[in-house]
């Protein structure tokens, strides 16, 4: 594997969750695989757990990680062929790419979508250019369509947790104050399409995913319907695709309750907003393994650098 830019790189799915539960029972016994190599950590939006968990995982693997806010601390980047840069970009992506690939051996890229242009959000302006101008490979730490780090994750941490051969998912869509992306909710579809799992989708009219993120997963307008004899429950807010990055419903009868999630557990790939999202009772509670979800980001990018050293 060169890249990991996608949960469709992922080979076998029940092979790389049992190669990540060993890594997280033995975490440094790799330690020299990645030694004097450099991973390059660019964030064009904010991070807690992928900035963090990305960087535990590099050095666990012996490598030197470097991180830099690209919006905030680097020049603005041309993403245009042939555009005259006379505007507000100072550095073109040609040279930008290749530049930080001179100083790392892997770069890790995180860049939000538009949500007001979804043929740009769609083409993957951003990752597509990293992979075409950087000379080392890429990984993917969420793009405007995708989070594949996330839905390794969310694997690993269900087949960690399921207490019955075939559980049943659900992923459930939740009110939000703002317009959010598609992607995680998009690689947690792909990667639950990859399991043995009865998965299934719950969110409004009007707040279908993607149809080819859905394919034939079910969908069920229907919040409490979906929700019955629930295994997982994992919620996701995201902004209309159809009516695309808008935010037409705020309805916070969908907002998951105690009540709700019943014998189910909770999973968020965080941030959460408490009382919108979900009550504090739920969180507050034995149904919730967020943070077990959230300590497992380290072994997914671990195994994923792992995978991209091996193949160096
Ligand atoms: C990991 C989640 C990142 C981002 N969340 C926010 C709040 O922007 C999102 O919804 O994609
Ligand atoms: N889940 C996740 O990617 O969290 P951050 O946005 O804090 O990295």
């Amino acid at each position: 594997m060169k890249h990991y830019t996608s949960i469709h790189d992922i080979d076998n799915i029940n092979s790389w969750i049992e190669e990540a539960k060993a890594l997280k029972l033995t975490p440094l016994k790799h330690l020299e695989l990645g030694r004097n190599k450099t991973l390059g950590l660019l964030f064009f939006n904010s991070s807690l757990r992928t900035r963090l968990s990305t960087q535990k995982a590099a050095l666990n693997l012996g490598m030197n990680p470097i991180v830099m806010n690209v919006s905030g601390d680097a020049w603005g980047i041309e993403f245009g062929d042939g555009t005259v840069m006379n505007g507000n970009t100072a550095e073109h992506i040609k040279e930008a790419a290749a530049v930080v690939s001179q100083y790392c051996d892997i770069i890790a890229v995180r860049a939000f979508p538009t949500l007001t242009d979804k043929v740009k959000d769609e083409s993957e302006e951003v990752l597509n250019a990293f992979k075409k101008y950087a000379s080392v490979p890429l990984v993917n730490m969420e793009s405007a369509t995708g989070h594949p780090l996330q839905g390794l994750t969310d694997a690993i941490t269900i087949s960690e947790h399921k207490q019955k051969e075939r559980p049943k998912v659900v992923l459930s869509w939740a009110p939000h104050v703002k317009a959010l992306p598609h992607a995680v909710a998009n690689s947690f579809a792909q990667a639950m399409q990859k399991m043995d799992v009865d998965f299934v989708i719950t969110n409004p009219e009007g707040y279908n995913l993607s149809p080819e993120i859905v394919g034939s997963t079910p969908i069920i307008n229907n919040q409490e319907e979906a929700f019955k004899d629930a295994d997982f429950i994992y919620v996701k807010n995201w902004s209309s695709y159809d009516d695309y990055g808008k935010v037409n419903n705020t309805d916070p009868n969908w907002m998951i309750t105690k009540e709700k999630i019943g014998d189910a557990k909770f999973m968020h790939c965080l941030p959460v907003r408490r009382n919108v999202i979900v009550e504090d009772a739920v969180l507050d509670s034995d149904s919730s393994i967020v943070i077990q979800q959230a300590n497992n980001r380290t072994y997914a990018a671990q195994l994923v650098l792992k995978k991209i050293l091996e193949n160096a």
